[in-house]
């Protein structure tokens, strides 16, 4: 029997009583108060949209614009007979799409169970859109081009799938996954640059327009491939606005990388940052990054189906005045990158102002030192057309323009001459047909642009590289972009304190408790203080810690390093430090056998399912050979381990031995995540919203209903927020 659920309706209001509408709202409201009463009234009636919620609104929004229309009519953006599928499409919600992460034994595990759990679920649903007796059945879709088959499209909104109870479980899911990181929720096409991006484990790699940062995972995760090494490469993730840069320290805290670079920069003066010259240990030479991600401001026109407040404000204004900054910011990238080095240029617009004709302006510039590269064939079975070779500026006023010398004077700062399409006799020397555009009726997605540059060799106004002695020099470009007077804006970041070596006071406490291996680089470890009692201790890779040792003066460093030791000043710990979960994976291999318990699947579960901190599991209910390890092991913290020979799977946690007990130290994201891969029972953890409390028999048992967790909430492991409790009831000072 098929279970049926309503499509969100589009109901579509004139303008003029959209404006009314708006017009009626009380502006001194406090959106605040208001949320938080609409989420009550919600939680009474879950299948009720909130009052004022600007969903609402979205779902009120005309979805027309007649300028839109006709311009991108003229530019041909869309063959003819495609036009009324290409506008269709574009009114319509946007499906939802996610992609599996993690390391490869974990993201394989997951696969399975969303395939076997999940998927096989949505077949029982039927979509019935509202006031037709048409049904539809949501047959997931994997994208053919994402590596590993990792990718899913489904044919449900975020909205559907949040408004519906038979979809609960998978709502659960997805929101659960996305906090501990073993799926990210993403749009299909946003996808695409980092895949043809091509990072590898050794590249250096920037992203300089990174917020809020669903690609900047993309590239942790590529850098990550090679899963038994800490990669030699690192991510710079960038970006101008101070508060969007927290986002991206958000989803680097999901990945758990010690190979991040949080900074906050206008990408299109980004300085000329130094690293250590690997051939001669004594020099510097200017820091040159293997693959760049220019993803870079727009006008958004491609993600109407998601932002449907577009539809009013759109004009031809928005792109003429965007093509400035983008071809800046792309300008500075290719300036950035090293020769034999790739960069990727990408927008969610339509326009050929913000897309073809800033490629074509950087290409007519660097001459030979730059080419488009095909990357068709990184993408087997995506539909996109190929970039256009000609396109018509207009101004505000949609007059449309052929040459430069066409525009009126008082256009003439608006339209500027480089925004016009290569003559017809040039348009062999630019490839822009290589370039990638996808429209959003050929496979159910937004909108999007990719262009793919290669530098063959440095750009006209750059000199060759050179390496330098002692810092006494940088090499520069002759010309360097002009150097702006640029506030720094948000709060100052705590500094960055490297260890000064193994002697650094709380370092041989850290080295003998957890057996660590002679090699292991303690002037990786850092604080965020010069004074007073470390509390957290960060992790960074050495390429990380050589570029921020290096570049601290010289660019703003919001965040970088993994969470790795906590103070935890118990009297039943020798060395005043607990383990973290965020830095396991990588302090792991460092870790001696002294503070390794590899124990059974069966104990394992049994950790996971008695998270509450205060009462944790006692050692007498372990399996005879958990007993056996723990029994002259030290207490404190350590780490659990579980090996799965044939399925692969390994799991590594941070665990602590109590006098008379065993717990792991984990957020409840990651236990939910730990017990679904190991397939045991979670289901006290997914809860159903649309049930009343009193429906559900054991509610009570449930800490917390990850339907609740907000996606972008920064989770702290349980019993590690606030203070810590020790079963012995001594305290420690986590922060
Ligand atoms: C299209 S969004 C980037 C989306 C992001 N790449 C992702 O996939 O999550 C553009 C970002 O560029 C940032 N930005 C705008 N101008 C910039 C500039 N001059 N330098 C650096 N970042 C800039 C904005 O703050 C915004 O976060």
């Amino acid at each position: 029997m098929f279970m049926f659920i309503n499509l969100s309706q589009k109901r579509l209001l004139s303008l003029g009583a959209y404006l009314k509408r708006m017009g009626r709202r009380n502006r001194n409201v406090n959106k605040f108060a208001q949320r938080k009463r609409e989420r009550r009234e919600q939680e009474k009636n879950p299948q009720e949209k909130p009052a004022g919620d600007t969903r609402k609104h979205y779902e009120d929004i005309v979805r027309e614009n007649a300028a839109f229309e006709e311009y991108y009519k003229v530019q041909k953006v869309c063959p003819e007979e495609e036009w009324s599928i290409f506008m269709k499409t574009l009114k319509e919600n946007l499906p939802t799409a996610f992609r599996i992460t993690g390391s490869k034994c974990e993201a394989d595990g997951l696969l399975k169970i969303v395939k076997s759990e999940y998927f096989s679920e949505l077949l029982n649903v039927k979509l019935k859109v509202e006031g037709t007796d048409e049904e539809e059945e949501i047959k997931p879709i994997n994208l053919p081009w994402y590596p590993g088959g990792l990718a899913w499209q489904l044919r449900l909104s975020r909205t559907d799938i949040r408004r519906s109870e038979p979809l609960y479980r998978l709502h659960n899911f997805l929101v659960a996954e996305t906090a501990a990181g073993g799926v990210s929720r993403q749009e299909t096409v946003s996808m695409i640059p980092p895949v043809v991006l091509d990072v590898q484990p050794h590249h250096k790699v920037l992203d300089m327009c990174a917020a809020p940062g669903s690609k900047t995972a993309q590239l942790i995760e590529f850098l990550h491939a090679d899963e038994d090494k800490v990669p030699t490469g690192f991510v710079m993730a960038n970006d101008v606005d101070n508060s969007r840069c927290y986002m991206l320290v958000h989803q680097a805290k999901r990945l758990n990388s010690p190979c991040i670079l949080i900074t906050n920069h206008d990408s299109a003066v980004m300085p000329s940052l130094l690293i250590g010259d690997e051939q001669n240990p004594s020099s510097t030479k200017q820091l040159k990054f293997d693959r760049i991600l220019a993803d870079v401001p727009c006008s958004g026109d491609a993600t109407l189906r998601k932002n449907p407040d577009i539809w009013l404000k759109w004009s031809t204004g928005n792109g003429n005045n965007l093509h400035g900054v983008q071809y800046r910011v792309a300008r500075r990238g290719c300036e950035l990158l090293a020769v034999g080095g790739r960069l990727v240029y990408s927008t969610c617009s339509f326009n050929p102002i913000e897309n073809e004709a800033v490629v074509h302006r950087i290409l007519q510039e660097a001459g030979d030192a730059l080419r488009l590269v095909d990357v068709a064939d990184m993408l087997p079975g995506l539909k996109y057309r190929k970039g256009m070779t000609h396109w018509r500026p207009a101004s505000k006023d949609m007059v449309f323009y052929d040459k430069y010398e066409d525009v009126p004077e008082k256009w003439q700062t608006v339209v500027r001459p480089q925004m016009f399409p290569p003559k017809p006799e040039d348009v062999h020397k630019y490839n822009l047909e290589k370039c990638i555009r996808i429209l959003p009726h050929q496979q159910d997605t937004g909108g999007f642009f990719v262009a793919v540059f290669e530098k063959t060799k440095p750009l006209p106004w750059e000199k060759e590289e050179t390496s330098i002695e002692n810092n006494t020099e940088v090499t520069e470009e002759k010309k360097e972009p002009p150097k702006k007077k640029r506030r720094m804006g948000g709060y100052r970041e705590d500094p960055f304190v490297f260890f000064s070596g193994d002697s650094e006071d709380v370092f041989p406490s850290i080295k003998e408790y957890y057996d660590l291996q002679a090699d292991f680089d303690s002037t990786c470890l850092l604080t965020r203080c010069h004074v007073g009692k470390k509390k957290n201790i960060y992790l960074v890779s050495p390429i990380v810690k050589d570029v921020v040792q290096r570049n601290e003066t010289n660019i703003k460093i919001i965040n970088t390093g993994v969470k790795t030791f906590v103070r935890c000043d118990n009297k039943n710990m020798v060395c005043p430090f607990r383990l973290s979960q965020e830095g396991l994976q990588s302090i792991s291999p460092s870790i001696g056998p002294k503070r390794r318990l590899r124990i059974l699947k069966e104990d394992l579960i049994l950790v996971l399912q008695n998270d509450n901190p205060s009462n944790p599991p006692d050692i007498k209910l372990f399996s005879e050979h958990t007993q056996a390890l723990v029994k002259d092991f030290a207490t404190g913290s350590c780490v659990l381990e579980y090996r799965d020979g044939e399925s692969g799977l390994q799991l590594t946690l941070v665990g602590w031995r109590g006098v008379h007990s065993l717990r792991a130290y984990t957020a409840t994201p990651d236990t939910v995540h730990y017990l679904r891969l190991l397939g045991a029972d979670h289901s006290k953890y997914d809860i159903n919203k649309f049930k009343k409390a009193s429906d559900v028999p054991d509610a009570d048992v449930a800490s917390t209903d990850v339907s609740e967790i907000p996606e972008t909430s920064s989770l702290q492991e349980n019993g590690a927020n606030n203070e810590d409790i020790t079963e012995n009831g001594a305290q420690s000072t986590s922060s």
